[in-house]
């Protein structure tokens, strides 16, 4: 029987979003190297089905374990027009999954019920991704595709936006934000 410390961490790395912390990122993870870190920011989410444009903040995880995929978690909250948190909104958990070719793949899981398979490249300083196959829970609202960017400025500052073909909308903008290293 293990003692509760035994059980407070699997016998394995930990997962780490500080490049200098932890084992040495995957060679096939350099395409996605800048992406590494914890983000935090804000943006705007709008559509022509609801009543917004509503502003929101969000944390982005991104973080390795040295083998050859990252793990994404992003967390958003809507905010009132003085910037207090109203309540907790869109909670995603995923993969990303660099090939040898230089494509990429990512994974996401949304709280809603969805589920989303994004195909992309990586340039420079830029990933771009759209989706290839997205699947619902039978209670999950009619998510059809997507279409993200992730562009990073010198000065560390990240432009997420996400384009969305949802509810009888073909793909119109759903969420812009800039979001900035706090780790
Ligand atoms: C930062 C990320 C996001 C934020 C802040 C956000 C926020 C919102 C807000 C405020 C609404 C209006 C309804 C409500 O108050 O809940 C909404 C609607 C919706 N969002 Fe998002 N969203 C985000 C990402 C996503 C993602 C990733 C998906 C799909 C996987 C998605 C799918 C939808 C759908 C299907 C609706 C309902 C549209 C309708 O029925 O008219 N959203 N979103």
């Amino acid at each position: 029987m293990g003692t509760p410390d035994d059980l407070a961490a699997p016998p394995i790395p930990a997962d780490t979003a500080d490049l200098t912390t932890g084992p040495p990122l995957h060679d096939a993870c350099r395409p996605l190297r800048a992406l590494v870190g914890v983000w935090r920011g804000g943006g705007e989410v709008d559509y022509p089905t609801i009543d917004g444009p509503y502003r929101f903040g969000q944390q982005l995880t991104i973080s390795h374990d040295g083998r050859p995929f990252l793990r994404h978690e992003a967390r958003a909250w809507l905010l009132d027009a003085d910037g207090a948190v109203l309540r907790p909104a869109a909670w995603e958990t995923g993969w990303w999954r660099p090939q040898p070719d230089g494509s990429l793949e990512l994974l996401l899981s949304h709280c809603t019920g969805i589920q989303e398979l994004f195909y992309g490249e990586a340039a420079d300083r830029s990933w771009e991704l759209a989706t290839d196959s997205v699947v619902r829970t039978r209670t999950a609202k009619d998510v059809q595709a997507a279409q993200r960017s992730y562009a990073l400025s010198e000065d560390d500052v990240l432009d997420y936006a996400e384009h969305r073909a949802m509810v009888g909308v073909a793909m119109t903008p759903h969420v812009a934000a800039r979001l900035r290293r706090v780790r």
